[in-house]
């Protein structure tokens, strides 16, 4: 494990992983993205895609199609997911917060929305999301990859745990 890609600056051991997936629809001519507010844990009360923790053992891409199963009800296809790049968030002001997230996006699914443990999810209307009401990241990245680009980014969070101070071009 000595050349593991997600270290923390300094650090020896590898972030935790996590993935986000975008679930986007087409609507009244127009195209949406499937978000909620986060009910617990890190980032309550923001608006977030469906994601989570990966478990031990399981790919990025398993992680997102469970994740989305489990926060929606939605059944998404692994073959159906776009790697869209990751993101490393660095707390250095609260360590345990730090970790890497796998971004996807997903046009394909099968069922309707509905409410979870974890959040209750909405479609927005791609010149509609709530950036203001996300994590302070996401204004920064999100339109980019909602519009069909990547990201390979670094955020650091300063010492208030939500605004962004600095950013970096690689994946720490
Ligand atoms: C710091 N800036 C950030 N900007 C945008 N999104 C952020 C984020 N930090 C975390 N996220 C998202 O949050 C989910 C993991 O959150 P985390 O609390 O670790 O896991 P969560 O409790 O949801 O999952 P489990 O159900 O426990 O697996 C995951 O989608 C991840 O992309």
């Amino acid at each position: 494990m000595a050349d593991q890609p997600s270290q923390g600056p300094g650090g020896r051991m590898p972030l935790p992983e996590v993935c986000v997936c975008y679930v986007l629809r087409e609507a009244a001519g127009r195209t949406e993205v499937l978000l909620g507010r986060k009910k617990h844990g890190l980032g309550t009360g923001y608006f977030v895609g469906l994601g989570g923790k990966l478990e031990a053992g399981e790919s990025a891409v398993d992680a997102a199609v469970r994740e989305v199963h489990e926060e929606s009800g939605l059944l998404v296809s692994a073959a159906d997911l776009e790697a869209r790049g990751r993101l490393t968030y660095l707390f250095p002001h609260r360590r345990a917060w730090s970790q890497v997230s796998n971004v996807f996006v997903v046009r394909a699914f099968r069922g309707v929305p509905a409410p979870s443990d974890e959040l209750d999810p909405e479609w927005f209307p791609l010149e509609g999301v709530p950036l203001g009401e996300m994590w302070d990241d996401a204004r920064r990245w999100l339109p980019g990859v909602l519009a069909g680009g990547r990201v390979e980014r670094t955020y650091v969070f300063g010492p208030d745990l939500a605004t962004v101070v600095d950013e970096h071009d690689h994946v720490a």
